[in-house]
């Protein structure tokens, strides 16, 4: 057969050549080299037992066959039975052990340390599931055999493989299959078996958490100093997974005890502790962990002040403060907080802490003042706006506006308050209100003359009395024969006063005879009559006026001169009259009375020197007297604007001199005397007491009865004039406001007031001047005019712009606007105006203003018709069969139904026929029909009304 030679076996064997001819020479057959040839029965004594702990199928089949055959031999081994049959034929003598060697094998499943000792196995037994169920009975046949069989000698052989070794071939092959049998068996209690089996290691795991908590317990006691309580932990967390690294890795662990062992690094976050309490059932371990996270909290909660708080700080630093450095800076952080926490919320945080309320305490006290007495007295002059009144009390001007409204008094900011309003305002408010408005009266008031500058007067005179009985006679007949005798060739001026001379004397006459100018020249504070001389006609005796006069005069305190006038005529009856007058205690002379009686005739000049000579008497009875050598003070007897001269003004003087180029303030006027005149025209440089003179050089035309008082000079006559000014305007426009407040809802419903804006451009301050006063004067009730400008000069553009923006009208008196403002004035449809005349600007004027006013309508009466049948008309209703009685009916003109004098319906007519045709009016005695719009109650004797409205322009 074929030869084997030495390294060709120990090739197959995988053993060094001199490691098989080792054990050729244990077996007793040395070889001497590798080359040589070995017998066959020499081969089979060395691969049987050398494949036994490899590959013992490839061993039996090198042994039969070469390695081609090895691989038959290999599916022989997939099928137990005939593996087990030959397994057992061709060794006939270890049969008996083959018993011995499944007997081994059942006890690998009833032990299962034995596999455990060759994993390799283990996995080949795994895979080879199938062949169990036939190899079953395979086992049970040697079953019975090995229960013949002592089971010590099979119970040694799995222990060693050592010791398996020296055992049959036979023997070892057995126990293979008999293994393979077995391992089906085993499989499914691998997982049963390797629990009891793999135990060893489990416990080295379970004893880590054993351990550990003893170590825990030591944190435990380092509960009250949190830092050094840190470093233990952390030596710990170091600890555990020193520990913990063995289990951890290793699979088929139980869960239960991984987690802690993967979890241990999370401790280095310091929350991990935290998480891992829940999973345990001992609480003790929290307490340790926790302790340390409320030093890491003491210190979250210093760098988030929000939630902690301002007494969650003081806690914690009063806790800390004790126990490190590191504490007190920890501590000094939140007080900071804590004092920026007060600046920025004072309200609630400052509860119950001193510094808050003191803050607090102290912004209060500088907003409540608590004035002195002396300032909550408030000095007003005259009038003061409701936001300068709510200044001076500290108050809000809305405030104060409340209160008005309350009051029932709607105002602005700008609202001028009276003295009255203001005192009531302030007493609300807790303050006093004082005038101590500029009393120019008493500044102007004269000053006790002494007795011996004093030198007589002329009587001033006013003749009062009833309608045409003579008055304006007897001035003039007093004055023609006054003038006739004196001074001839005179052009007697109308100034408003005059007066004659008698024997060297003389005496003034008012020429604004009545009462009524009297009256209100007293009125406004002027006593100017010395002397009245009261007029009755003999023919017509005391009339009413005759005994308002009489009233007047006496309540004035001023002596009455009765002139009975008309004596000339046949029908005069001086007796009468004197009785008639002795009822109002004027009791002749003659009769024991005291009062003058002079018969005179006007008409025929009789007894004027009498009446003369009479008024002297009485003056001197009365013994006038002032001092002319001082400063003038007078009365505007009579005040104009002069076409050519401006405002003028009459004065008479009442004591001192007036001179030319003095300077004077009257009423809301100043000025500086440019030029005085008498009653002739005569200039005179200077003016006495008693003297009347028509005066040019004022800046307005002043009022009758405005007191005249020279001045030194100029800026104070100004300042008193525009005090006064100021003065008037507050009080108009205060009683304007006032009554428009009052009536408010009567403006809203009428609308807004009206104004009449206008800007003044004059060549001469002059002009200007008193162009603007007559337009000021020209100010109603339903129209205001305001002048916005006046000044000298030409028309500018600066002009039109203001008058564009103001919706105004520019007046130009002997200027003429700029090429560019003319063009800007058309461009802007600016409304100029120039005049050469004051006059006709004024007129102009008043015509605009009566445009603004609103055209009130009148109803216009157009006529009646009578009802005499009334027709039903399908569709259209009643109509009235008609007679025009009175007028025309007019068909678009407005209709009243009258019934038994009634007015039933006031409508239109909705048709006017004569006949079959529509007409547009009906005249008087003609039938017609008519009907009403939306009204078909007619009856027959019903009566229509027709007008109509028409308007009215309004007029000032
Ligand atoms: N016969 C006669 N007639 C006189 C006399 N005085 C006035 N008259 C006439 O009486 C009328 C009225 O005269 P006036 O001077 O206008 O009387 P008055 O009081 O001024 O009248 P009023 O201005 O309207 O208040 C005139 O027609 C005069 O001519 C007089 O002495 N004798």
């Amino acid at each position: 057969m074929s030869k084997t030679r030495v390294y060709e076996l120990a090739q197959q064997m995988g053993i060094d050549n001199k490691e098989l001819m080792a054990r050729l020479a244990a077996l007793g057959e040395p070889v001497t080299n590798h080359m040589a040839v070995l017998e066959d029965s020499v081969v089979k004594a060395l691969t049987a037992p050398a494949q036994q702990p490899t590959h013992k199928e490839v061993s039996q089949e090198e042994v039969r066959v070469k390695p081609t055959l090895i691989r038959r031999r290999a599916k022989v081994v997939e099928t137990p039975e005939s593996e087990a049959v030959e397994a057992a034929a061709p060794v006939e003598e270890p049969v008996q052990e083959a018993p011995a060697a499944a007997a081994p094998a059942k006890d690998v499943a009833e032990e299962p340390k034995k596999p455990v000792r060759d994993p390799g196995r283990a996995i080949i037994i795994e895979a080879a599931p199938k062949p169990a169920p036939p190899q079953a009975p395979a086992a049970a046949k040697p079953a019975p055999a090995a229960e013949t069989k002592p089971a010590a000698p099979a119970a040694k052989a799995p222990e060693t493989p050592v010791e398996a070794k020296p055992a049959a071939p036979a023997a070892s092959e057995a126990a293979k299959p008999a293994e393979k049998v077995e391992a089906p068996a085993q499989a499914p209690q691998a997982p049963a078996a390797a629990q009891p089996a793999q135990p060893a290691a489990p416990p080295k795991v379970e004893a880590q958490p054993e351990q550990a908590s003893p170590t825990r317990a030591k944190i435990l006691g380092r509960v009250e100093i949190p830092i050094p309580a840190q470093r233990p932990a952390e030596r710990r967390e170091y600890q555990r997974p020193a520990n913990g690294e063995r289990p951890a890795p290793r699979p088929g662990m139980p869960r239960g005890v991984e987690r802690p062992g993967t979890e241990r690094p999370a401790p280095r976050t310091g929350e991990r502790p935290a998480g891992a309490h829940p999973r345990t059932d001992r609480p003790a371990p929290l307490a340790p962990v926790e302790l340390p996270l409320g030093g890491d909290d003491r210190r979250k909660g210093a760098r988030k002040p929000a939630p902690a708080g301002g007494t969650d700080y003081a806690k914690n630093g009063k806790k800390g403060a004790p126990a490190t450095k590191g504490k007190k800076e920890a501590f000094k952080k939140p007080d900071l907080m804590d004092k920026r926490e007060r600046v920025f919320e004072p309200g609630p945080r400052s509860k119950g802490k001193k510094r808050g309320v003191e803050k607090v305490q102290i912004g209060k006290k500088t907003e409540i003042t608590v004035p002195k007495a002396i300032k909550r007295i408030i000095k007003i002059s005259e009038s003061i706006t409701v936001g300068e009144l709510a200044k001076r009390m500290g108050i809000k001007a809305t405030d104060l506006i409340r209160a008005l409204m309350k009051m029932g008094v709607m105002a602005t900011i700008n609202h001028p308050l009276d003295f009255d309003t203001a005192t009531i305002l302030a007493t609300d408010f807790g303050y006093e209100i004082e005038n101590v408005a500029l009393d120019v009266e008493e500044m102007l008031e004269a000053e006790p003359d002494a007795p011996e500058s004093l030198q007589k007067r002329p009587p001033v005179v006013t003749i009062m009395g009833h309608v045409d009985h003579g008055k304006t006679s007897l001035l003039d007949a007093i004055r023609e024969t006054n003038v006739i005798a004196g001074e001839a060739g005179g052009i007697t001026q109308h100034i408003g006063a005059y007066d004659v001379e008698l024997n060297g004397r003389k005496i003034t006459f008012l020429d604004t005879p009545g009462h009524e100018a009297f009256t209100a020249m007293r009125a406004r504070g002027a006593k100017v009559t010395d002397i009245v001389i009261l007029v009755v006609a003999a023919d017509d005796g005391v009339m009413p006026q005759t005994r308002e006069a009489v009233n007047h005069s006496k309540a004035a305190g001023v002596p009455i001169i009765i002139a009975i006038n008309k004596i000339d005529k046949p029908e005069a009856n001086p007796t009468r009259v004197k009785q008639e007058l002795m009822e109002f205690g004027l009791v002749a002379e003659e009769w024991g009375g005291d009062t003058i009686f002079v018969e005179v005739s006007a008409k025929k000049r009789i007894n004027l020197e009498a009446l003369l000579e009479m008024v002297l008497l009485q003056a001197d009875v009365l013994e006038l007297k002032a001092n002319p050598d001082k400063a003038a003070r007078g009365t505007i007897v009579e005040a104009k604007l002069d076409k050519g001269r401006g405002p003028v003004a009459t004065v008479l003087v009442q004591e001192g001199t007036m001179k030319v180029g003095d300077y004077f303030v009257a009423g809301v006027h100043y000025g500086r005397v440019r030029a005085m005149q008498n009653d002739r025209g005569e200039k005179v440089p200077a003016a006495g007491p008693a003297m009347p003179v028509e005066v040019i050089g004022f800046t307005g035309v002043p009022d009758a009865g405005d007191i005249f008082v020279a001045m030194g000079d100029e800026k104070q006559a100004k300042e008193i004039a525009n005090h006064r000014q100021m003065k008037l305007r507050e009080s108009e426009l205060a009683k304007h406001s006032k009554l428009s407040l009052e009536q408010l809802y009567e403006k809203i419903q009428k609308g807004e007031v009206k104004d009449l804006n206008t800007i003044v451009k004059g060549d001469v301050q002059g002009s200007v001047e008193a162009v603007a006063e007559s337009l000021r004067k020209l100010t109603t009730a339903a129209i205001r005019l305001n002048v916005l400008h006046a000044s000298v000069g030409a028309i500018t553009e600066t002009d039109v712009n203001l008058a564009s923006a103001s919706n105004a009208i520019i007046l130009g008196f002997n200027v003429r606007p700029e090429v560019k403002a003319a063009a800007l004035a058309e461009k802007e449809g600016v409304d100029v105006r120039l005049y050469n005349i004051i006059y006709d600007a004024v007129d102009d004027i008043k015509k605009a203003m009566e445009g603004l006013l609103e055209p009130t309508f009148k109803e216009k009466y157009l006529g009646r018709a009578e009802i005499r049948e009334v027709f039903s008309v399908p569709k259209v209703g009643n109509v009235a069969g008609s007679y025009v009685t009175d007028g025309k009916i007019v068909r678009n003109a407005q209709v009243r139904l009258l019934r038994d004098n009634v007015v039933v319906y006031e409508g239109k007519l909705s048709s006017l026929r004569r006949f079959k045709d529509d007409v547009k009016e009906v005249a008087s005695n003609y039938e017609c029909g008519m009907s009403l719009e939306n009204y078909n109650d007619l009856k027959i004797g019903d009566i229509f009304e027709c007008f109509e409205m028409e308007k009215v322009a309004g007029k000032l």
